[in-house]
């Protein structure tokens, strides 16, 4: 087998590798904890899975932080293509295998377990001889010499194996030991069975059986003795027995007969009382007839007849009043004419009593008619005078309000009068007012305008008064200055010396105007004066215009109201003219109305009158009709009695009949009693019973003798049964005795046989195991011999139990443990690659061989040592194994190599990463 490539994943301290293997040495180096190991480790786990990880788990192998891993490896075995894959995902904090699948040329392997198996069966290894052999874990250089004698024993057989055949000598041995079992458990049974039969053959059996045959046959011949006897004993009891009971049954009978014959006495007795009791029945309801009878002709005698002709009179007091004529008389409609004497049979009373029942009908209709005459007269009655009630009440009230509207007619007239009187004071006092304007300067209406011109007039006036009053004050005043300036001799206009003034006579002329002025002014105080006076008389005038306004206003008014107050009067008049005629009609339909009530009331009256005659006629025919319900009554009683009379009489003779029967009967009885009586013998029946009494003695004795032989036969018989099955018992002892000699015999051969074949299994796996130890010794000093060129060592010895000793050149022995470490490490590489040789050469034929690899394994060699390693790994080269890989950073190891791979950690990202180098890398390495 050769890895071809292997990739990984996420695989402990890898992140992505791939890694392609050539044939030959390939040394893998790197600093401590780069993951050379982990690579290694990474084939392993491809080929075995979770076999691969001893103690640890899947999740170990998954990068710390990763959720999946994934390995990858292909390999070539056998000039045959193969590919296995794993995939792993972490679920919680466990991780499984989510895909497993060996791709082969025949076809793909799917799941760990399958897998694992046609792994195992491909490499003839599985995982546990795979670490023994082939691949030589870090620290496990010595694994196979540590190992005690027995696990060593048990490694190498299993790796050439040879523990099948120590299995099945194991089996053969528990086969054996199987057999001894079975056979000893049947030799106990068949010493048991030989001495049971031994047992019972010193019985006598046969001749017991006869002895009890006889005594068997002696009994038999007792009981059928007392059988007989028995027989004639019942025989006698029964002839007694029936006897005995033909006389119970005799003296039964006549008891029963006795017993007959009283009853049908008392039966008669009983019938004959009754036929009196019928008897007197009859008498009783024969004196009550006649009793009924006079009765009848009493009430027939008293009855006062109704005629014909009252109920006529009665019912026509109602035609009187009755205008549709529906309940007219016909006359002949009762029959009540008919003479007393016919109500002797009681058809006649009844036919009576009809016709005086369909009178009173009618009767009685006539007075619900006159009833409802009356209460309705009545109503019409009551109805009429409230009426005439209402229209008087109506008319007084009419009448009332005439008089109120008279007294307020009354008063409108007063108020009139007043108005008026009004009215022509009112014209006057406005006459008056208009007169003032006779000799007024302006007309009526013109008054307000003329007092405005006199007043804007005597403004024009005031305001030229008021300038010239203005000039007369500027005109003294000058003058009064000029005077004076004249007195100090100044000119009065110019204030120069006065002599030669041009300005003197200046003062004359304004003394002139001042006169002219102040005669202006009172000319216009005169024609103010005056003007003022005008406007008072203009004044005056338009005060007396305003009056007349107002007081036309005034009778406008006045004149308004009265109007009004004048139709109002009409009115008033008119309505209480209406009232009073309303009124006087009204008494007029209430004088009516009582008239027509007063009419009702008599009439009501009459109809009273004839409702009483009719409730007399109805007494009459009341009390006639009870008498002769009387009648029919008694007639209904007698006709009761007659019939009650013929039912006893019919009764007596049936009763008589049933007695002359039963007097019969009771003389048969009488007779069929004295016959039993005389049947009668009393010694007959003493000797029965005598016979009886012997006879049932006898039958108790012979019972019990008979039930004693009986027992005794019984258990006889038993005892014969007993013996007979003994005898039977003792045939099939013999037999099972012959047939368990027999399964003896078989199982001492088959034990044999089983002794043999675990012997035969033990002698072949020593032999097999002595062939392969004689080889194995062969190859294992050959190589030894090759990786150890020392002096000191003559040869090794290898025996059965795989016991190795070391012989010196001096023929010395030396265990194994005994040799320096160096020494221990090649000597066990070599009995490594002897097991992997005679392996490889097969114990059934050839096989290629898987790599070899070696994990750290020059830790406890010296340099020299190492290259002895060297020269072992180039042997196994030699011997054909394709592929050899070796983790290690010895120099020496390195030259040999034919790979190099590079393993080192990237420090950031932590993950290990592979690097293929070639050999002239070497002398690099020494610098490394
Ligand atoms: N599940 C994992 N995830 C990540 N890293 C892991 C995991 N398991 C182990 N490692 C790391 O892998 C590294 C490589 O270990 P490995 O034994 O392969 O080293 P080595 O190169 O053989 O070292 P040495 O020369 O000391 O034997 C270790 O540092 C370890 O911490
Ligand atoms: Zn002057």
């Amino acid at each position: 087998m050769k890895v071809e490539r292997i990739r990984l994943r996420n695989f402990k301290c890898y992140g992505e590798a791939d890694l392609g293997l050539e044939r030959g040495v390939t040394i893998v180096h790197g600093v401590n904890g780069s993951g050379k190991s982990t690579l290694l480790e990474g084939v392993f786990f491809a080929l075995y899975g979770s076999k691969a990880l001893d103690d640890r788990t899947l999740d170990d192998v998954i990068t710390t932080g990763e959720e999946e891993a994934e390995i990858e490896l292909a390999f070539r075995h056998d000039d045959v293509d193969y590919r296995v894959e794993r995939h792993l995902k972490l679920r919680g904090d466990r991780a499984t295998t989510t895909k497993c699948v060996l791709e082969t040329p025949e076809g793909t392997v799917e799941g760990a377990t399958d897998v694992r198996e046609r792994v195992t069966t491909l490499l003839r290894m599985d995982a546990e001889a795979f670490v023994n052999c082939a691949y030589v874990r870090q620290g496990e250089v010595n694994k196979l010499i540590h190992a005690s004698p027995s696990d060593r024993q048990d490694m190498i057989d299993d790796l050439l194996q040879l523990g099948a055949l120590e299995e099945y000598r194991e089996r053969a041995s528990d086969a054996r030991l199987g057999v001894k079992t079975v056979l000893d458990g049947q030799q106990d049974v068949l010493e048991d069975v030989r001495s049971q039969v031994e047992r019972k053959e010193d019985k006598d059996l046969h001749e017991r059986l006869n002895e009890l045959e006889e005594r068997r046959a002696d009994l038999a011949a007792d009981i059928e003795n007392y059988e007989s006897q028995r027989e004639n004993a019942s025989d006698t009891l029964e002839a007694s027995t029936e006897i005995l009971e033909r006389h119970e049954e005799t003296r039964e009978e006549i008891e029963t007969l006795e017993d007959e014959i009283e009853t049908i006495r008392s039966k008669i007795a009983e019938t004959e009382r009754k036929r009196e009791g019928a008897g007197e029945t009859i008498d009783d309801r024969k004196t009550r007839r006649d009793e009924l009878a006079d009765e009848r002709e009493r009430v027939l005698a008293a009855i006062d007849h109704v005629s014909e002709s009252s109920v006529e009179n009665s019912a026509d007091t109602v035609d009187e009043t009755d205008t549709d004529g529906t309940s007219g008389a016909d006359g002949d409609a009762f029959g009540l004419s008919d003479p007393p004497e016919s109500l002797e049979s009681t058809a006649a009373v009844e036919d009576r009593i009809d016709a005086l029942e369909r009178a009173d009908e009618r009767l009685r209709d006539d007075l619900e008619t006159l009833r409802v005459e009356i209460s309705e007269g009545s109503n019409e009655k009551e109805r009429l005078e409230s009426q005439a009630d209402d229209c008087e009440s109506e008319a007084t009230e009419k009448r009332e309000r005439a008089a109120e509207l008279e007294s307020k007619i009354a008063d409108d007239e007063d108020a009139i009068e007043d108005r008026a009187e009004k009215l022509s004071t009112l014209e006057e006092r406005i006459e008056t007012a208009r007169e003032r304007f006779d000799d007024a300067p302006v007309g009526f209406g013109e008054a307000a305008d003329h007092r405005e011109t006199l007043a804007e007039e005597r403004e024009a006036i005031v305001s030229e008064l008021g300038d010239v009053t203005a000039e007369i004050k500027a005109v003294e005043g000058s003058i009064e200055e000029g005077e004076a300036l004249l007195e100090e001799g100044k000119c009065p206009e110019c204030g120069q010396p006065v002599e030669d003034s041009p300005h003197v006579d200046a003062l004359a002329e304004k003394r002139e105007r001042l006169a002219e002025l102040e005669a202006e002014r009172d000319a216009l105080e005169d024609e103010r004066d005056e003007i003022d006076e005008r406007l008072e008389r203009a004044e005056e005038l338009r005060e007396a215009e305003r009056e007349v306004d107002r007081l036309a206003d005034n009778r406008d008014n006045v004149a308004q109201l009265l109007a009004e107050k004048r139709e109002t009067l009409a009115d008033r008049r008119e309505r209480c003219e209406q009232l009073r005629e309303d009124a006087d009609e009204l008494q007029a339909n209430a004088e009516q109305h009582r008239d027509a009530a007063s009419d009702l009331e008599g009439q009501i009256d009459d109809a009273r009158g004839d409702l009483g005659e009719i409730n007399a006629t109805r007494g009459d025919i009341r009390s006639e009709l009870e008498e002769l319900r009387r009648l029919v009554e008694i007639d209904d009683e007698r006709e009761e009695l007659e019939r009650e009379i013929e039912t006893a009489r019919e009764r007596r003779e049936d009763w008589r009949t049933m007695n002359d029967e039963r007097r019969e009967q009771l003389s048969a009885k009488r007779e069929r009693k004295r016959d039993l009586e005389d049947e009668f013998d009393d010694q007959r029946i003493e000797r029965a019973r005598e016979q009886k009494h012997n006879a049932e003695d006898y039958l108790e004795k012979v019972d019990e003798k008979l039930s004693t032989l009986r027992e005794n036969r019984t258990e006889i018989q038993n005892a014969i049964g007993g013996v007979e099955n003994e005898l039977e018992e003792l045939e099939r002892l013999r037999e099972r005795l012959e047939t368990i000699e027999a399964r003896c015999a078989d199982l001492e051969s088959l034990y044999d046989e089983a002794e043999t074949l675990q012997a035969t299994y033990g002698d072949l796996r020593t032999e097999l195991r002595q062939r392969n130890v004689e080889t194995l010794e062969r190859l294992l000093n050959e190589t030894f011999e090759l990786v150890y060129q020392n002096d000191s060592y003559a040869s090794i010895d290898l025996d059965g139990e795989y016991r190795l000793t070391v012989y010196q050149k001096d023929g010395e022995p030396l265990e194994p443990e005994q040799l320096s470490g160096g020494e221990r490490a090649l000597f066990n590489l070599s009995l490594r690659c002897a097991i992997y040789r005679l392996l490889a050469e097969g114990v059934e034929g050839t096989a290629p061989m898987p790599p070899l690899i070696l994990d750290e394994p020059t830790v406890f060699l010296d340099s020299g040592h190492v290259t002895q390693l060297v020269s072992l790994v180039e042997s196994m080269r030699d011997l054909g194994v394709e592929q050899i890989v070796v983790v290690s950073h010895d120099e020496e190891l390195v030259g040999a190599a034919d790979e190099l791979v590079r393993v080192e950690k990237d420090a950031t990202s932590n993950r290990s990463q592979l690097e293929r180098g070639e050999p002239p890398e070497i002398e690099l390495l020494g610098a490394d």
